[in-house]
């Protein structure tokens, strides 16, 4: 088993606007190691979104490559060629990829409970009755909220307790990559660092790999083994979180941090 899970290869993404074109992101390249985290900071616009949107395949890449390389995968070369791949093997990705975005209520459709929508990928797996009850509230706890949110609609919720809903969600099929964009940005600071805590819980008991796209700095720094820099779709700088945070090379990284402090 190799000791990269993801890999991304010169990825390119092209953006048409009426006559204008442009790379919204551009020579993108990055591995991520088994059970690592992997943050993703740039000042808005900077193309971290699209580079999310990329690795799922939620957007086709313009040029490059996602290479995927999930432990428990029956494919034969142990790959899921993530920019080629088809309805299917996308499915079979998200298996054991899964995303957590800004906006977790608009991820919840409202007229289902938070249950029904985190008991989703469990019921097309053939889970059902008890078992499936069960794992919702077992992923309900683990996610620090109790069994009796599973019957509460998106809006009966606050953002906090929704977003832990959404990572309840993502946790169900037991994934080892998780997305977050921006996933603690909409929360504040006290929730922040709850979810920060069971990010953290998730990482030590689950062995999850994340990539965090994040404008928090500080959160980075506390959560990430790497970081990379990115600026108008391309990566100027990649480091430990000490190394970019306390001597970065780059004038655009220093304005980055001193735009936070
Ligand atoms: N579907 C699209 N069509 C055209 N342009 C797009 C599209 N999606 C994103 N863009 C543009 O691509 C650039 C990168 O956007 P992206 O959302 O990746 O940035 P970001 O770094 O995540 O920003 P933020 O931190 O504000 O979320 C921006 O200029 C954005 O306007």
């Amino acid at each position: 088993m190799t000791e990269i899970l993801l890999k991304a290869e010169k990825l390119k993404k092209v953006f048409t606007a009426g006559k204008k074109s442009f790379a919204a992101v551009d020579e993108v390249s990055f591995e991520l190691k088994r059970g690592q985290c992997l943050g993703i900071v740039g000042e808005s616009g900077s193309g971290k979104s699209t580079v999310a949107r990329l690795i799922t395949g939620l957007l086709p890449c313009t040029e490059g490559k996602v290479l995927f390389y999930p432990s428990s995968e029956g494919t034969e070369s142990g790959c899921i060629d993530i920019s080629q791949a088809g309805i299917r093997q996308l499915k079979q990705a998200y298996r054991h990829m899964q995303m957590v975005f800004q906006m977790p209520a608009e991820s919840f459709d409202p007229r289902r409970t938070l249950g029904d929508g985190i008991g989703e990928s469990l019921r097309n797996m053939g889970i059902k009755g008890t078992e499936l009850k069960t794992k919702v509230d077992n992923l309900l706890e683990l996610c620090g909220l109790t069994p009796e949110f599973a019957s509460r609609y998106p809006h009966q919720v606050s953002g906090g307790q929704c977003q832990r809903a959404a990572i309840a969600r993502a946790l169900a099929l037991d994934p080892e990559l998780l997305i977050c964009d921006e996933a603690t940005s909409a929360l504040d600071v006290t929730v922040q660092k709850q979810i920060m805590e069971l990010l953290i819980k998730l990482r030590q008991k689950n062995g999850l790999s994340v990539i965090f796209i994040c404008h928090d700095l500080a959160l980075v720094q506390m959560f990430c083994d790497r970081v990379i820099v990115m600026k108008q779709g391309k990566i100027v700088e990649t480091g430990t979180p000490e190394e970019i945070i306390w001597s970065p090379r780059e004038e655009y990284t220093r304005n980055l941090i001193e735009s936070v402090l």
